[in-house]
Parts: C-alpha cells; structure tokens; sequence
C-alpha cells in the first residue's frame, strides 16, 4: 500500500448533551489536521463516515465538515454509510482516493450521535442494518439479532456463558486504561458473568454486559500518499487492505461463521505477507462478546467451535499472546456507529506510534489489524497497519 496515516484526533466517547453533530465533526477535523501540522487549505478530499438512520434529525451531513475550517470550502467531500462499518467504509474510500491519484491528502471523519434517541427507537434505527423482511421485527433491536446467533452457537458447540463473561471482563478491564473510553469501569469476571438487577438478560443468552454501548462521539483522520507522508512528522502505514461484502439475509449464510470476516482476513494477510501470529494485536468489532468470540475463529486464530480457548487460556489478554482490543473495543469504549471504525484506526495508530495512553500502550507494537463489520458479519474490513516513522 502508498498510504499512510499522519495525523489524528478522538473525542472522547459518551453521552454529551451538549455535543451535536456539527460541533463534533468540526472539532476533530480540526484537532486532525493540527496533529498532522497541514493547513486545512492542503487537504484535496474529504470523506465523512455517518450511518443516521434515524439517530439525527440533520442528513446530508457531508458539508458540516468544511464548517470546521473556509478552507474547506469547495473540496470534494462525500458521506459513506455501510451500516457499523462505516467509519472504515470512509477510511478505505479515502485510501481509494489516494490509490487512484486523485488525491494527496485526504481527510476523514467519522461520526455518531445516538444518545438523544428514546430507548425505543435505538433498537429500531439499528435493525435497518438488518434484512428488514427477516429481521426488521427482532424483540431487542440488534441485540436480538446477536442474542439469536448466540443461542444458535450455544445449541451447536455447548454453553457459552464462561467465555462471553470472560470477554467482557477484559474488555472493561482494557477500558479503564482509555481516557476515550466512555465506561471505565473493572466490572471483573463474577459480575459480567451472573445475572443481576444490574446485569439483567438483553436478548437471548446475552446479558447487559454481553453488549456495546449507545454513544456519542467522532474520530478523524489524516491519510497522505506515500511521497507527502515522507515529510511528516508520524506516519502510519497502511500494509494492507481488505472489504469482503456478504449477502444481506442472515438465511443466505451460515450466520456462526462470519465468513465475510474469514476471507477479508485472509486477503488483507496475503497481501501484506504476514500471518495472524506475526500481528503484535488486533482491534476487533465487539459489538457483543459473541460477535468477538466468533471472529476469533473466523480471522483464524482457533479452529471452529473453539473460540472460548482465546480467552479461556489468556490469549487476547493485553499480555497474551495476541491482546484483542487493548483499548476496550465497542464494549467499553462505546459504539457511535459512524465513528468506530474510524476510532479504531486512530486507536491502532496511537499504539503503533508509541503515543496509546499509559496503562494502554502495549510494549513492542509492531504490527496493528483492525476488523470492522457491518450489520450481522454483512460489511467486513479489515486493516493491517505499521509504523513508517
Ligand atoms: C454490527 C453491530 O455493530 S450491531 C451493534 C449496534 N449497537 C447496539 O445494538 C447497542 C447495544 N446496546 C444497547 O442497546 C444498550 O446498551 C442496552 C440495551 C444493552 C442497555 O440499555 P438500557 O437497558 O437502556 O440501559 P440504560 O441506558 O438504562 O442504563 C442502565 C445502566 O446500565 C449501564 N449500561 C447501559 N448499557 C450498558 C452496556 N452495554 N454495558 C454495560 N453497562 C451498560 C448504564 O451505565 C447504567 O448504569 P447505572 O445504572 O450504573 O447508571
């Protein structure tokens, strides 16, 4: 790949009352372009990460970004949506952009207010991510369409309870360390795993604990090919990319496979002539523990029906072997849908620059791979990333 990443910026995640989507795509567009030391006047495109669905009132959002700054105004700017890979939809139509040569550098933000929804319409928004004549009628939004291909893996490979407990515990646990984390608490083992006025069943066997959180928030970033990357400051290179888009109904697919997550994985691998082991760890879409769980078997690291043995024996620990979402992932961190995926470049970046927050910096990041999904493993990208500079 000819590109890299030079400059960043995170809210911090949440529910801000305060915040709209204005005010959040204009301050990290801005704090952005200060860390990549560019004016704003140098940046030749613009990509804007959104899903909405229902969760604004404002669409056609793509514009408020060059409110961050006149210099912005009459470049190309363009909004991309696909569904809780949104953010790397925007990430890799920037890369595309570069690869293509129509840009040098291009700005990209992604972006999500969730929390001024009424509970009610929260889980309606999101299951437009699903086939709506399947599952547009799901009890419990997206989390019933989880809570479904939960029971479906427990029927087929045992219960499950133990290891998505496990799970959770580290990902909160990983959280605490985050200051962009919107819930930083060390939940532990004991709590995740029994049911309580606290911790009551959501969907099927999953718990409170089992899922992501509804969120505010914005992330961005500044990619620069691979000549004007050269004279700046940081610069995260982009190894290798992959997008694997599967079919939309879940009765097309064998929905505990994850097989769009498979075969992003084993492109991005191939093409950036590493294995799964050679990664030093892995940001990957927690929207809900089984969704983890199960891509540790779809990107390869246990066989199938064996996910549990990752967490179990301390793998994807942040000293295991391969740490899985050091910075918390979607469960502690949250999950502003349009945001995440740009989050978790941002978040690999930092711990490949050596710059993650202390208590989250990993000792010899080498090598960073980022999964993202859309819908029920519909929208599958994978990024594999390294430290030029
Ligand atoms: C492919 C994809 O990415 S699909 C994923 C799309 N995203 C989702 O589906 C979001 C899933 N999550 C949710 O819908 C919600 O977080 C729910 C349903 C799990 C919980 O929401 P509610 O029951 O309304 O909880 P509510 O907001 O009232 O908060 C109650 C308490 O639980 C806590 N809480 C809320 N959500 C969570 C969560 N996901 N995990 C842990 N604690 C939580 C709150 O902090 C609050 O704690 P407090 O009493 O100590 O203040």
């Amino acid at each position: 790949m000819t590109a890299s990443i030079v400059g960043w910026a995170h809210t911090p995640f949440g529910k801000f009352d305060t915040e709209t989507v204005e005010s959040l795509v204009t301050r990290v567009a801005n704090e952005a372009l200060a860390d990549a030391g560019i004016s704003a006047g140098d940046v030749d495109e613009i990509v804007l990460g959104h899903f909405n669905a229902g969760f604004s009132p404002q669409d056609f959002t793509a514009s408020l970004v060059l409110q961050a700054d006149p210099k912005l105004r009459f470049k190309p700017a363009t909004r991309v949506e696909n569904a809780c890979a949104t953010g790397s939809a925007a990430v890799h139509q920037g890369l595309r952009a570069i690869a293509a040569g129509a840009a040098k550098i291009v700005l990209v933000v992604g972006v999500e207010q969730m929390t001024r929804t009424p509970s009610a319409e929260i889980g309606k928004n999101l299951l437009k991510a699903s086939y709506l004549p399947e599952d547009g009628d799901t009890v419990g939004g997206f989390a019933g369409v989880f809570g479904k291909i939960a029971s479906s893996y427990f029927q087929k490979y045992g219960d499950q309870s133990d290891a998505l407990a496990l799970i959770a515990a580290k990902n909160h646990k990983n959280g605490v360390a985050n200051p962009f984390a919107q819930m930083r608490k060390d939940f532990g083992f004991d709590f995740c795993r029994a049911e309580s006025e606290k911790n009551p069943y959501v969907a099927g066997p999953l718990k409170r604990t089992d899922c992501s959180l509804v969120s505010d928030g914005a992330a961005a970033l500044v990619l620069a090919d691979a000549e004007t990357a050269k004279g700046m400051t940081k610069s995260i290179g982009f190894r290798a990319t992959a997008h694997a888009q599967d079919f939309l109904p879940m009765s097309k697919r064998d929905i505990l496979q994850f097989e769009g997550c498979t075969v992003a994985w084993q492109r991005a691998l191939e093409k950036a002539g590493v294995t799964l082991s050679d990664l030093s760890f892995v940001e990957t879409h927690d929207c809900f523990t089984v969704a983890e769980l199960i891509e540790y078997e779809a990107m390869g690291l246990t066989p199938k029906g064996q996910g549990a043995r990752a967490i179990k024996e301390g793998w994807t620990l942040k000293d295991g072997k391969l740490p899985v979402n050091p910075s918390g992932g979607l469960k502690a961190k949250g999950h502003p849908i349009g945001a995440t995926g740009v989050s978790m470049h941002v978040m690999t970046a930092m711990q490949l620059a050596g710059q993650a927050p202390e208590g989250m910096q990993l000792k010899n990041a080498k090598l960073g791979g980022i999964f993202n999904m859309g819908g029920a493993a519909v929208a599958n990208y994978v990024s594999v990333l390294e430290p030029l500079k």
